[in-house]
């Protein structure tokens, strides 16, 4: 039995472009992240997958990127179910401010431990372990079941609701996820086993 699970973060959003905090705030895709959602569509249909359903968040940057795969697929009739514990992570006080500025204003150290260290949030916002708490059990209760019982299963998200993911998928630690990054719209290919570890693993890169 295949048991197909795909991740893809969205494609680039308007906020990426201006190297903004984004987290929770629903910027939609650039020119450049329409593109990019289009290319990983094609990349997908080229693997000759037909997907049985789709999961995505509450945002538009990710629910656009899923659209614009389905389009490339031809799979827009796909079943897609869209939920909150897949957003971002919530960046709470920095949403919206530049990341060098936060750089000048709190030191590069600050920043990078509240960007990717796995239990300490930013100001008013969610740490990686936070976001784990909401992914994990969604995973787990909806899209887990699904791949398992063999249906073919795309997930569009975010960097840090991904990075979450795949530490439950991957066995990450929080020692080794800190320096895990997930390009925006390249998509990441699993075969699963019976026992949910991962067969295989396969980086579409654009
Ligand atoms: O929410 C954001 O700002 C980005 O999507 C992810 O930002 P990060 O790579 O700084 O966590």
């Amino acid at each position: 039995m295949s048991r197909l699970l795909v991740l893809v973060r969205h494609g680039q959003s308007d906020w990426n472009l201006k190297n903004l905090f984004t987290g929770w705030k629903d910027p939609d895709l650039t020119e450049a992240g329409i593109a990019e959602a289009r290319a990983a569509g094609r990349k997908l249909k080229e693997q000759g997958i037909v997907f049985d359903r789709a999961y995505t968040s509450d945002l538009i940057r990710a629910q656009h990127t899923l659209a614009l795969i389905q389009e490339e697929l031809g799979q827009t009739d796909l079943p897609v179910v869209r939920d909150l514990a897949l957003n971002e992570r919530n960046y709470g006080d920095l949403s919206g401010l530049n990341k060098d500025d936060a750089r000048q204003r709190w030191g590069e150290e600050q920043v990078h431990v509240w960007r990717r260290s796995y239990d300490v949030p930013p100001p008013g916002g969610e740490s990686l372990k936070d976001t784990v708490a909401r992914v994990l059990p969604y995973y787990v209760q909806n899209i887990l079941p699904a791949v398992l019982r063999g249906e073919k299963v795309l997930v569009a998200a975010h960097g840090n609701s991904l990075r979450a993911l795949l530490m439950v998928l991957e066995r990450l630690t929080p020692e080794t996820i800190p320096t895990v990054e997930l390009a925006t719209g390249v998509p990441l290919v699993y075969r699963l086993n019976a026992d949910s570890t991962v067969e295989s693993k396969a980086i579409l890169e654009a």
